[in-house]
Formats: C-alpha cells, sequence, structure tokens
C-alpha cells in the first residue's frame, strides 16, 4: 500500500491550541493540525517550519515532539510525526490554503471533526496539557 509520511505542527498560543479545516481534496472540512511532507535532505522540523510558512505565513520555533500516529486509510497508509510549536515572532497565521481555523482551549479540543488519523493526537495532547 501507498505510504505518506507527514509532519504536522501542534500551534500554541496563549493556552490555545490552532486548528485548521482543509479546503480541498479528499478530505476537505476535515479538521487537521497543519503541516506537510517532508523534502529530500530536511529534517522533520525544518520540513514543519517550512510547511507552516508555506500554508499560513507564520514563523514557528518547532518545539517538543508529541507524537507519531500511524493510520491506515483505504488509499494509504499515513505516518504522521507531530511537534509543539510556538510563533516566533507574534505574528498570528494567516489562511492562505485551509478554509478555516480556530484557536481550540484545552477543553474545546473534541469541539472539531477531526482527520480519523487526528484523533489519536488529539488524544495524546490531551494527555499531555492534563
Ligand atoms: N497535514 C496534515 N495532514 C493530515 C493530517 N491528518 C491526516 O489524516 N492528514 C492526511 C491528509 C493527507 O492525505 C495526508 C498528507 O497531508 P498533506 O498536508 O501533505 O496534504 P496533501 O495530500 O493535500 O498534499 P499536498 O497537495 O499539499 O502535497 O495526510 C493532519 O493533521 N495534518
Amino acid at each position: 500500500m501507498k505510504h505518506i509520511e507527514v509532519v504536522a505542527g501542534i500551534i500554541q498560543s496563549g493556552g490555545k491550541i490552532f486548528a485548521t479545516q482543509r479546503g480541498y481534496g479528499e478530505f476537505k472540512d476535515g479538521w487537521e493540525f497543519p503541516g506537510g511532507k517532508m523534502e529530500p535532505g530536511e529534517s522533520q522540523k525544518q520540513a514543519l517550519a517550512r510547511e507552516l510558512k508555506e500554508e499560513l505565513a507564520v514563523n514557528v520555533n518547532v518545539a517538543d515532539f508529541l507524537c507519531t500516529v500511524n493510520y491506515d486509510y483505504p488509499a494509504f497508509h499515513l505516518t504522521m510525526h507531530c511537534y509543539f510549536c510556538a510563533i516566533a515572532d507574534g505574528k498570528l497565521p494567516e489562511l492562505l490554503e485551509h478554509e478555516a481555523a480556530k484557536w481550540l482551549s484545552p477543553a474545546e479540543l473534541q469541539s472539531v471533526d477531526w482527520l480519523p488519523a487526528d484523533v489519536e493526537v488529539v488524544k495524546a495532547l490531551e494527555a499531555n496539557l492534563r
């Protein structure tokens, strides 16, 4: 089966977590942690900083690793590495590709319709924030 490996960022600011809603493709309207695929020669953290800059025009410091999740979608196997991120310069994300975004408090994490692979990430995040 096809294998896709991505890095995803849990951007934190003022005690809240940034969630984005996909604007296109197979998973349109699903909620996720922004990020994307690594390019050859990039570390996971470098790839994540680049993807967040491209998608959200935001400068982040990629911080602690949270978890790696594996999920079998019908058409591919996903491996996703998740890292906490802090905004480096106070400039908030702009939606260049996503259709919507929300800043969620820890208590609000279950209030959006996460992509299937993200359910486990949210569980790990809730345990980490507790
Ligand atoms: N970035 C990201 N992708 C996720 C998450 N959860 C999840 O199932 N995915 C899936 C959706 C995509 O099929 C796959 C790869 O994500 P991607 O960001 O590279 O998106 P994409 O396939 O639209 O790729 P591209 O057109 O931007 O190259 O991972 C998540 O939290 N963040």
